[in-house]
């Protein structure tokens, strides 16, 4: 316990200690984990492949670990004492990470070297005790709980060239589940002359029919689509229209009209079965929009704010097809950037203009992050009541009929930021990250999140110290 109190506060201590001391106090705590960490009893570590065991570990606990990175259990004491140790040593061993990681309750764990770095005194977390009322008035609006959900099997996966097998698709998923994102849109049954990538779509859904924890929302842009997915076990599908016509037919190859009577027939079907349906709105340029819905019937629009083909999307438009979707039974809307081009200037009044039609709780946005605006648009969005957001693991997507579209924004970037306002989210950020290093992995490239990113270069920094 001695040690433990002595740990926390030292790690008190270090954010006020200049940058110089940072060498000095790892080996400090390093010392006193080994002390503590050798009364404990039977600390639960998940098992991870050596590759994937952090500087904490090694530090921390380097004499349970095998050379094969197998655990070898610490020995048993068993009485009150060593349960107290215990709940410390659990709390001690996310210490070095902690700051880093934005304090995120909860998260304790491993993570590949890359991403388990010294102690530095940054924290972007609100303090409580420094929030004045000048910042309350920007950060009262911004919802308590904000529900993320992972495009990245799906948006993120569906522009690769290279066909990813189901087995890397599935893992992928697993990873994403076990992370606590609450959704995790799983793939599309689209025409695979359209879409080869997600050909394998049954094959995906079928084999996470058993992975609990999640819902696996799935696009169907027609009744075909839609019965695929049922039969394949779907419980929650995605429809998807535009607000621009060229947008409309270069993507799913006919008119808003003709998607909307589509999306009737669809949305129908859904709620015969009492599947849920999502709506997804994208807009590409700061002027067009797709809708789709997800089985528990979502619906997307594309290009809200611009279109690749017509340019600036008016917000009546997006509006209109909005509520057309929402009157038609989609229980959430998403609102999607296509293309990147939005930035809070025109996002918001394009919020706005929804917002008067469409019940607030009802919409979620999707950026992607072509400029580099999705988190001012998303944190803009948060500010208006929004509190749904899709994103992608690392950063990956881009919809292959929107030219000009790159990635969405990254699912890890966007919980550091909610991390940094306190805002719920249930995800664990190193987890996310490490789902991000499979697939990047995978892919062969690097990973588009800048939080991954910075969190790589700061521990190649800190090796030279
Ligand atoms: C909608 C269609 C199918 C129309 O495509 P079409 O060619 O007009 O369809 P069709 O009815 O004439 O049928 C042609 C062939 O496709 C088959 N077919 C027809 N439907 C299906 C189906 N569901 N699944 C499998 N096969 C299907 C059908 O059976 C037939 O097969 P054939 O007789 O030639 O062998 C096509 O345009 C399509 O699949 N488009 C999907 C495009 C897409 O997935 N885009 C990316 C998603 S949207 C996006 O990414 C934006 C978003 C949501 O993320 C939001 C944002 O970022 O803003």
């Amino acid at each position: 316990m001695l040690a433990a109190k002595t740990l926390c506060k030292l790690s008190s201590l270090r954010s006020f200690l200049p940058c110089t001391f940072d060498p000095i106090v790892p080996s400090l705590e390093a010392l006193i984990y080994s002390t503590l960490l050798s009364t404990v009893v039977d600390i639960p570590q998940k098992t991870m492949p050596a590759a994937f065991l952090g500087k904490v570990n090694e530090m921390a606990t380097g004499n349970v670990l095998s050379e094969q990175g197998n655990h070898i259990p610490f020995k048993s004491r068993g009485d009150e004492k060593s349960r107290d140790a215990f709940a410390c040593g659990r709390q001690i061993q996310s210490l070095p990470q902690r700051h880093f990681l934005n304090q995120v309750p909860g998260m304790v764990g491993t993570l590949p070297d890359a991403f388990c770095m010294p102690n530095h005194h940054y924290n972007s977390n609100c303090n409580d005790n420094d929030t004045s009322e000048g910042t309350n008035k920007f950060l009262k609006t911004i919802p308590r709980y904000v529900k993320i959900v992972e495009v990245g099997p799906r948006d993120g996966l569906q522009n690769e060239k290279e066909i990813v097998p189901p087995s890397i698709k599935i893992e992928l998923i697993k990873m994403l589940v076990s992370s606590g994102l609450p959704v995790v849109e799983a793939t599309s049954f689209v025409s695979p002359k359209w879409v080869p990538q997600l050909a394998d779509a049954k094959d995906v859904l079928e084999a996470i029919q058993c992975v609990e924890g999640a819902r696996f929302p799935v696009l169907t842009p027609n009744l075909k689509g839609f019965e695929a997915a049922v039969a394949a076990g779907a419980k929650e599908v995605a429809i998807f229209a535009a607000a621009s016509e060229s947008f409309s037919k270069s993507n799913i190859n006919c008119s808003i009209e003709d998607s909307l009577a589509r999306y009737r027939d669809v949305v129908l079907a859904a709620k015969k079965l009492s599947i849920p349906v999502r709506g997804i709105i994208a807009a590409s340029n700061p002027f067009m929009y797709v809708l789709i819905m997800r089985i528990i019937a979502v619906l997307y629009i594309s290009c809200v704010v611009g279109c690749p083909i017509e340019g600036a999307i008016a917000p009546s438009k997006v509006a209109y097809v909005a509520k057309e979707l929402f009157d038609m039974g989609c229980f959430e809307i998403s609102l999607g950037d296509t293309i990147g081009v939005g930035t809070p200037g025109t996002v918001i009044p394009m919020l706005e203009a929804v917002i008067d039609v469409v019940p607030l709780e009802k919409l979620a946005v999707h950026f992607h992050d072509t400029y580099g605006q999705a988190l001012s648009n998303i944190l803009a969005s948060l500010q208006m009541g929004i509190s749904i957001v899709d994103s992608s693991v690392s950063g990956l997507g881009g919809c292959p009929y929107a030219k000009g579209a790159s990635g969405n924004v990254a699912t890890e970037d966007v919980v550091y930021m909610l991390n940094g306002l306190r805002v719920e989210t249930n995800v664990d950020l190193r987890k996310v990250m490490l789902a991000g290093d499979f697939i990047c992995k995978h892919l062969g490239r690097s990973s588009g999140s800048k939080t991954t990113i910075a969190l790589s270069r700061t521990t190649a920094h800190a090796s030279k110290l």
